[in-house]
């Protein structure tokens, strides 16, 4: 059975909840045995799969956990605005760390390696690719490409203002062209991610909401506060 197919079953089974176990970088949190433990603790609540930044915390999250790993490098580059997954070499130390599905910045953005070839090396190392797109014009051209996973990842983040809420309207344009979307991006509550589903998505990526404690708290606080006497 493929990977895709096996990812099918346990949606069926057990719902699409996918789990970013991204810290806040900095963070106390921010260490590869806590990003594993929380990895383990994801899967043994339910979710089908893991989406997991950077090799070390890949390395020890591939020793922990047997459900599928979405794999990504976040980089920080001086001559363009594309984060994730930029290289060709990210893409092969992510498939020898473990990766099963390799996530990429699938915008139209400048970027020093084109769309086209980071998939041809996702699927030449045998792995399944998950395109981040920010846009229904991105999704559809990384589906024409050949990836066979597109996420909402990137909705909201190439303006200056990033909504609150998350790009519903998206997930189902995707999803009425043929994508097999994943809904990730602000699904900061369990309705939102059933939402999601309801809108056509075949799984939903929730991070902060689940694996980032500074925001949690930094929400309660606010709302708190605000009705504070
Ligand atoms: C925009 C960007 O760089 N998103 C990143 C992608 O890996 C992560 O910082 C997000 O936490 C992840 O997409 C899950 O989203 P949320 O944390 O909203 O549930």
């Amino acid at each position: 059975m493929s990977l895709l197919e096996q990812i099918n079953e346990a949606i069926a089974a057990r719902g699409g909840l996918i789990v970013s176990c991204q810290p806040v970088p900095g963070s106390p949190l921010d260490k590869p045995d806590i990003v594993a433990a929380m990895a383990l603790a994801a899967e043994q609540a339910g979710a089908v799969a893991v989406r997991i930044e950077g090799l070390k915390n890949l390395q020890a999250t591939r020793r922990m956990v047997s459900i599928p790993i979405i794999g990504i490098i976040k980089r920080d580059l001086p001559d363009s605005p594309v984060r994730i997954t930029p290289f060709l070499e990210d893409v092969d130390a992510l498939a020898q760390a473990g990766a099963d599905i390799i996530a990429f910045d699938g915008t139209e953005r400048p970027r020093p390696v084109p769309v086209k070839a980071l998939l041809e090396r996702i699927h030449s190392c045998q792995r399944v690719a998950m395109a981040d797109c920010s846009s229904l014009q991105d999704g559809l051209y990384c589906q024409q490409l050949g990836a066979e996973i597109i996420g909402t990842t990137l909705s909201g983040y190439l303006t200056r203002e990033t909504p609150e809420e998350p790009d519903l309207p998206l997930v189902s344009a995707l999803r009425d062209r043929g994508c097999r979307v994943v809904a990730e991006g602000r699904f900061n509550s369990p309705p939102l991610a059933a939402q999601a589903m309801q809108h056509g998505a075949w799984a939903v990526t929730v991070g902060s909401a689940i694996t980032r404690l500074e925001h949690i708290c930094q929400w309660y606080r606010e709302a708190m506060q605000k009705v504070a006497k």
